[in-house]
């Protein structure tokens, strides 16, 4: 644009230049009002072009100052985006198709869309990740803001939730200790038990047919992951409760991205519902456990250090009512809410990141063998019984990488929501208060200029890994809401591996790579079905 006015400009001055002659007095004065006309119209468009010129540059120096990008406005683009939205979280494509295609048609870092009624940013550099986990952690600027259906179905004292900092961080005070070393050894011996008990299953399956098998892992992990945090949550369900306590919890996730819609019929109401049958049996138990004085929730040698969860948390806040102190006592709403919150955190999200670790795998035959080589010498076959220890976990580390890969690739969370308080700048856009800025964790995975060929699955790429971007692997989050569970995540993870893969060799019974419609996570539709060959 500033080139184009250069050359106006010059053009008009060539022209406005009268060729010499000899003239009339009265051609001279014409020709006088005519040169001073030229030169005053000179001046106004040297005056214009240089103000132009200025304001090109004033825009082009606080570009920075204006909102990110997003094509149309009005409530017809309003409309259409948040229906492009929920069309795409009702495709195969799965929810993270809208929010890529925009990337793509308005390149890094971020762009604005309106869904459902607010202003969304989506952000994709390490640098607005490091600024916005760093100010949610400084209680400046932002704080967490989860769409509404979410927040109702976990509850309002849920800890993945709370946007109010002080009741977050006392409700993370609460919880935060309860993920101890003691509590996470029983958790990965349990998880470990539990794992070899299904893979046990699928070998006599295999064993039983014509030497294969085929299982469908998403139900598989969904089934175990289920059974252990339940297990560190509330160890004393009885049989038929807990049963139907997993079919409830299904019945919450699936209705977090729904329509806020309350009547009978919907998937909303049904989560809603879903919700209040959960809260009734924890309920009962925490009933059952005040009857008993306690014992109900202890286990193992029946010390302190071996309670569950609710249990411990019971008696906390009893203690803490009883010496009357200062610290803010866990009512019971504020422990069922966080009870629930727990099990939903953490048995979908690490039962589907198991699932695409394994299909992973499957699609890397070459890989497969080498790991499982690699496992095999670490716990040879002989050893497959014995329980698997923190210690021989820390030792596994091309699992442990694949492990890093598999999330990385998955990114289950794709985006963590973060609402501004006040009007401020992000990645140098304006941002004004109340509009939702989305940490877009996925594109940061697969962003070429951080990871090289980023679509391949290499756990090589975590070989030296400190010299990585600070802020660019966010598949847990960073900064003061960090995921309380990732060690736990991680732990199942590695456990299911190493089993699998010295126990059989495994590929898709399936190819179909169709994600499953409404999930709040992105995860295959087929469940990822394998044919598996014991070794
Ligand atoms: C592969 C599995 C998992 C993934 C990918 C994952 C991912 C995440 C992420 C990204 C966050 C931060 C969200 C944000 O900053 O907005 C988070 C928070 C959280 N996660 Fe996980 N998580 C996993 C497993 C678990 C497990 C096993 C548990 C517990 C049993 C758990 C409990 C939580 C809790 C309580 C929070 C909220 C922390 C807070 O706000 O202070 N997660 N998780």
């Amino acid at each position: 644009m500033e080139d184009i006015h250069e050359l106006q400009a010059a053009a008009c001055q060539s022209q406005s230049v009268p060729p010499p002659a000899r003239a009339s007095p009265c051609f001279v004065g014409f020709s006088f009002v005519v040169a001073a006309a030229a030169c005053l119209l000179l001046k106004l468009l040297k005056w214009r072009n240089s103000t132009t010129k200025e304001k090109n540059d004033q825009h082009h120096d606080s570009r920075n100052a204006h909102p990110p990008p997003g094509r149309g406005s009005g409530w017809w683009w309003r409309a259409m985006e948040t229906l492009s939205f929920v069309a795409a979280n009702g495709s195969g494509r799965g929810f993270y198709s809208f929010v890529d295609a925009r990337h793509r048609r308005h390149g890094p870092p971020c762009f604005r869309a309106p869904l459902f009624g607010a202003t969304h940013v989506f952000v994709s550099s390490p640098a607005a990740a490091r600024s916005l986990l760093a100010a949610a952690e400084h209680h400046s600027g932002f704080s967490k803001r989860y769409v509404r259906t979410v927040a109702e179905l976990l509850g309002e004292h849920s800890l993945l939730c709370a946007a109010d900092h002080a009741a977050h961080r006392a409700l993370r005070r609460a919880v935060a200790p309860l993920f101890n070393a003691r509590a996470t050894a029983t958790f990965a011996a349990a998880f470990d038990g539990l794992t070899r008990r299904i893979m046990r299953d699928w070998a006599a399956a295999a064993a039983g047919g014509s030497g294969a098998a085929v299982v469908v892992v998403l139900d598989a992990a969904l089934g175990i992951t289920f059974e252990a945090i339940c297990d560190m949550l509330v160890a004393t369900l009885p049989r038929e409760d807990k049963r139907r306590l997993q079919e409830d919890v299904l019945g919450v996730t699936r209705a977090m991205l729904a329509f806020p819609l309350r009547l009978p019929g919907t998937r909303f109401h049904a989560g809603l519902r879903a919700r209040e049958r959960i809260m009734e049996v924890l309920r009962r138990e925490i009933a059952a456990r005040r009857r008993d004085d306690g014992s109900l929730g202890r286990r193992g040698d029946g010390g302190d250090g071996d309670m569950d969860f609710l249990q411990s948390l019971l008696l906390r806040s009893q203690q803490q009512q009883q010496s009357e102190s200062d610290h803010p006592l866990l009512s019971d709403e504020q422990i069922l809410d966080n009870i629930l919150t727990l099990i939903i955190a953490g048995q979908v999200t690490t039962a589907t990141a198991i699932t695409w670790m394994v299909k992973y795998i499957a699609d890397n035959r070459e890989f497969q063998e080498t790991l499982r080589s690699v496992q095999l010498e670490l716990a040879p076959k002989q050893h497959q019984d014995s329980p698997l220890t923190l210690q021989d976990l820390n030792s596994m580390d091309l699992a442990y990488k694949t492990v890093k890969e598999s999330l990385r690739m998955a990114s289950i969370v794709s985006w963590f929501p973060r609402v501004a308080l006040e009007d401020c700048q992000v990645a140098g856009f304006q941002i004004s208060k109340g509009w939702i800025v989305n940490i877009d964790a996925r594109s940061m995975h697969y962003d070429p200029t951080i990871y090289d060929n980023p679509t391949v699955f290499d756990p090589s790429r975590f070989n030296g890994e400190d010299a990585k971007q600070p802020y660019s692997y966010l598949v847990f989050g960073a900064g003061g809401r960090t995921c309380l569970g990732m060690n736990l995540a991680k732990i199942m993870m590695l456990i299911f591996l190493h089993r699998l893969v010295t126990t059989f060799r495994w590929e898709m019974a399936d190819e179909d790579t169709s994600l499953e419609k409404w999930a709040m996570f992105p995860r295959l539709k087929n469940g990822c079905p394998i044919h598996l060959t014991p070794i």
